[in-house]
Order: structure tokens, then sequence, then C-alpha cells
């Protein structure tokens, strides 16, 4: 969990600091900020002492065991070893290779340590009862192996509390994938903004509890940085929530149209149709094939049913211009009349949530699908694939080898619609490579027909006028929060009766 919301200095405001660096931003950040005067040797120090302060109270009584690399994230060790030994606390400092190579900052720090430097070697972790990984941070090039591979083991197999600098050696801070081996910490303590590697799986877990320290560097920056990519915070989306004026109608909140499956498949429509309602649509209508009217009516209350019997169906009930987004996919069958209903969804103009079978309906034919889409860029659309569907959909366009980041956005970008690529770090990608990264979701998400509800949710927030990027981001969080909420034991039913206390709880 990210615990330590910083006050940003320069702009003298609290910010959300929710943008994401990649490692090669956040050298941007850092040469930028010693070409406005701030010297990176006062960085570093900052840096340090952030990291001595998140080891301090692990240390308490043991031996601190200070693995330092041959870079600036070594040079960060350096200053923590100096300030916990400054504090009474017994330094061991180990360095992968001599001193005498160390350059620039991190050489400065390494003379300003006056203690023992011993080489990183086999007897790793020693009589050391906490250990602080200052190995490589940003700068990691190629997969860790050798003497820090064996030190990675040896810490990881000693079970002991590790405090990562940065990052948890050996993690990518780009895209949370590993790299040979990685440290696996307690506690990380990275500077300035988090990095996507810090919110992606693998890397979230191995990072333990992630903390931000401010070094100094002016949050100015990153007016020329730019940064694409996102934490999804509540601070993002959470002021279109509301619509702002009370003299509202029901229309004014939006009306979506549920595409429903079968006599033998209602449930994922009525969970989609629920979920949609409680997320704050003014009306839904669950439109039906019509052997299935009387399982639909017999268990649907506010949501409403008219027929949607085939193609035909779909478009009748499209035909009501106040029902402004869909939702199609979930058990709406795999083939060609699931296939025409989407494009004929597509062709009259209206928000739509692509979902489950809706997508995998064009395994065979990906072009005819982002060719509907892109055929009107105005007209929202949000797919939510699961790896499965994503792999589907998008495997033979996609490089598939490439972190899950970068295939969302790949993916949002040749299909023109707004990407939510689901699990434990849903990604929310947009055709023009804004991405914002969902760490709130617990593992008890992981039931049937919770995929259902979140298409629900996304919709009911496209209905009330959302832009598609933010309704489908405001949905991620909402459908992991109203999971906090239910908690363990979940199943699907359950999140759209959550959503009222987490709405109240955002409105407050
Ligand atoms: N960017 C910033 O704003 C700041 C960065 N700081 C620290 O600086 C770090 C980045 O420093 P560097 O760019 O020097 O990078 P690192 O210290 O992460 O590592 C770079 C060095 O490691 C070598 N190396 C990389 N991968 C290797 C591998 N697998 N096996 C063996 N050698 C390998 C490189 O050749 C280079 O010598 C950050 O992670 C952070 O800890 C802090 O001092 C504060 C300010
Ligand atoms: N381990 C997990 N941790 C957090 N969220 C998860 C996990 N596994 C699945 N989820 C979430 O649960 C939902 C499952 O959706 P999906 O796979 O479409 O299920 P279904 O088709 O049964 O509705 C998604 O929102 C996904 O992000
Ligand atoms: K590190």
């Amino acid at each position: 969990m990210i615990n330590d919301w910083k006050r940003d200095g320069r702009r003298s405001r609290v910010t959300e600091v929710n943008e994401l660096l990649t490692t090669a931003e956040m050298a941007e950040a850092d040469r930028l900020a010693i070409a406005l005067g701030i010297p990176g040797i006062e960085l570093m120090e900052n840096a340090g002492r952030a990291v001595a302060a998140a080891a301090l109270p692990l240390a308490r009584g043991t031996e601190v065991l200070v693995m330092c690399g041959p870079g600036n994230n070594g040079g960060d060790g350096f200053v923590a070893a100096r300030h916990l030994a400054a504090a009474g606390r017994k330094v061991r400092v180990m360095l992968l290779g001599e001193v005498g190579r160390l350059r620039g900052d991190a050489a400065v720090m390494a003379a300003r340590w006056d203690g023992d430097v011993h080489l990183l070697g086999p007897d790793v972790p020693g009589a050391a009862g906490v250990v602080v990984d200052a190995l490589f941070g940003a700068g990691l090039s190629k997969p860790v192996d050798g003497a820090a591979a064996a030190a990675i083991e040896a810490v990881n197999r000693s079970g002991l509390p590790v405090v990562a600098v940065d990052v948890p050696t050996g993690l990518d801070g780009s895209s949370g994938q590993v790299r040979g081996i990685a440290v696996r910490a307690t506690r990380t303590v990275t500077f300035f903004r988090l990095k996507p590697g810090h919110l992606l799986m693998p890397g979230r877990d191995l990072c333990g509890e992630v903390r931000l320290a401010d070094i100094g560097i002016p949050g100015s920056v990153l007016d020329d940085i730019r940064p694409s990519a996102f934490a999804n915070r509540r601070e993002i989306w959470a002021g279109r929530l509301c619509l702002g004026r009370r003299d509202i109608h029901k229309y004014d909140r939006g009306h979506v149209l549920v595409v429903g499956g079968d006599q033998w498949n209602t449930g994922a429509a009525r969970l989609a149709a629920r979920a949609a309602l409680r997320a704050g649509a003014g009306l839904v209508t669950v439109a039906s094939p019509t052997a299935a009217l009387p399982v639909y009516a017999s268990h649907l209350t506010s949501v409403m049913l008219r027929d949607g019997e085939g193609v035909e169906g779909v478009k009748a009930a499209l035909a009501d211009p106040r029902r402004n987004a869909v939702v199609i996919g979930p058990a709406a069958g795999v083939g060609d009349a699931t296939r025409d209903k989407v494009c004929a969804v597509l062709a009259a103009g209206r928000s739509a949530v692509l979902d489950a079978d809706a997508l995998t309906s064009f395994e065979a034919s990906p072009e005819q699908l982002f060719g509907a889409i892109l055929s009107d860029r105005a007209r929202p659309v949000v797919m939510t694939p699961h790896e499965g569907e994503f792999r589907r959909l998008f495997g033979s366009v996609v490089d598939m080898d490439a972190d899950k980041l970068a295939r969302a956005r790949a993916a949002a970008r040749l299909s023109g619609a707004v990407v939510l690529l689901k699990g434990t770090d849903t990604i929310v990608a947009a055709p023009d490579g804004k991405a914002w990264i969902n760490d709130n979701a617990p593992e008890w998400l992981a039931t049937a027909g919770s995929g259902d509800v979140l298409a629900g949710i996304v919709a009911a927030l496209l209905a009330r006028g959302l832009p598609a990027p933010l309704a489908a981001a405001a949905a991620a969080w909402l459908h992991g929060a109203a999971a906090l909420r239910a908690g363990p034991g979940l199943i699907a039913e359950d999140l759209p009766e959550a959503i009222p206390s987490v709405l109240r709880e955002l409105r407050n």
C-alpha cells in the first residue's frame, strides 16, 4: 500500500502525485532538477536520509547490512549507512565491486562513509537483522547475475526484513517485471514519484509497503516531462461523479441498455444491469431474446425489460436515443449473431462497453471490430478483456511478450477503444497513450461474474457522461473498493450492493 503522500514543496500545494514516471522519465526529472540549480548530491543526501528513516524502526538492536551497487542507487546506500550509524545502529556496508570504481555523487557519498567497506560476497547476510538493498535501482540495464544474484538469493532465503532503495533490485521500474532475480522487500522507499513497476505485478508484491519521499525535485519538472501513466486515484475522477445540480431528472443520469443472453444465460446481463443501476445510471433496460423474457421478468424489478430478439431486436431497442450507453458481451454467446449485434451497437453511435463474448466473437476478425470502432472516433468505446479475451482479440496484432502496460496501450492505439485490461493490476489505456494503473482490487474479486458487474459500472459512468478513460478508471476503482467493503467470501451479487457505501464515502 502507498501510505505516504508528501507535500510537493515548490508548488506549495499537496498534489495527488499520481503521475508515474518510467526510469527514463525519472532520470530526466533528476537532470531537470539539477539544471534548475538543485545539486545532485543534495538529492542523493535526501534520498539516503529517507531510506535510513524507513530502516531505523526495523533495525532496533540488530546490525544493518547495507548492500551497495556501483551506481547512484549504491550512493543512496552509503548515505543511508551514514545516517543509520549516526543514529546509533551497527552498520555493515558491502559493495558490489571496488570503491575506487565509483563515480560522481556515489563516489562522494562513499568517501563520506567512514566505516569499513566489504566486498559483496558469500557471507551475506551475515549477522544482519535488517538489510538495506541499494544494489541497483533505475539504472538496471540487464538481468541480475553473479555476486548480486547470489546475494539477493541469500537475503530472500533469510526472511530478514529488507528496505529497498527506489525499487527492489532486479525489478524493472518501468514494467514491473523481474530481470533475472529480484529482492523481496518489506518496504521500498522511492523518490519524487512512483514508477509503474511499483504498481504493476509482480513488482507491487516485491516492493512491500511503498513510501514516497520528497527529495527536493520540484513538481514543475513534470511540465516538461509530461508523464502519460498514472496511479488510478479517486482525485482523478471523483469530481465528475456528481452532476453538481439538484434539479435533475432520471434521464440526466443516463439510460443503460444491457444486451442480454439467452434463457440459460441470464445471470451475467442481470449482474451488469444491477451494477449499472447501483453505479448511478438513471435507468437500466435489459434487451432480451424473446424466449428468455420470462426468465428475466421473474428476476428483475427496478431494471426494465424489453424484447431484443436477434440483431433487429437490438436495433429496435436502440431506436430510443435516450438509451445512451450499451453493455454487450456478458454471456452473449460467441459467434456471428453477437458479432452482428456489436456492429449494430457501434453503428448506432452509442457509448459502448464491449466485454467477454463481444470480444471473443471477433477472434478471427479483429480488424473488422477495430474498423467499426475507428469509423467514429467521437463515440466512446471501452473494452474490458481479461487476459484470455485479450489474447484472443489482440494476440495476432500486439506483441504478447511485452509487459501488461505496453500491451494495453498497444491494444488501445490499434483498436481506437479504451482498453481496460483486467487483473490484480487492472490497466486502463486510452488510444492517445495515457494509462492508469489500478491497485485497490482484492484477490477475492477472482469470482464468477465479477467482470459482468464491472462492465455494468463502466456503462453507468459512460451513460452519466464521463469521458471513456475516466469512466473506465473510476469503474475499476469503484469495483475494487466495493469488493473491499464486501470482504472475503464475496460473490458477484454482493458487489452492486456494496457500491452505495463506497459512493457515500466518496461524496463525503
Ligand atoms: N534520478 C533521481 O532523481 C535520483 C536518483 N537516485 C538514485 O539513483 C539511482 C539510479 O542510479 P544509476 O542511474 O546510477 O543506476 P543504478 O545505481 O541503478 O545502477 C547503475 C550501474 O549499475 C550497472 N548495472 C546495471 N545493471 C546491472 C546488472 N544487471 N549487473 C551489473 N551491473 C549493472 C550499470 O552499468 C551502472 O554502473 C536511482 O535508482 C536512485 O536510487 C537518488 O540518488 C536520488 C535522485
Ligand atoms: N487476483 C485478483 N486480484 C484482484 N482482482 C482480480 C483478481 N482476479 C480477478 N480480478 C478482477 O475480477 C474481475 C474478474 O472479471 P472476469 O475475469 O471477466 O470474470 P467473469 O467473467 O467471471 O465476470 C476483474 O475485474 C478482475 O480485474
Ligand atoms: K535497490
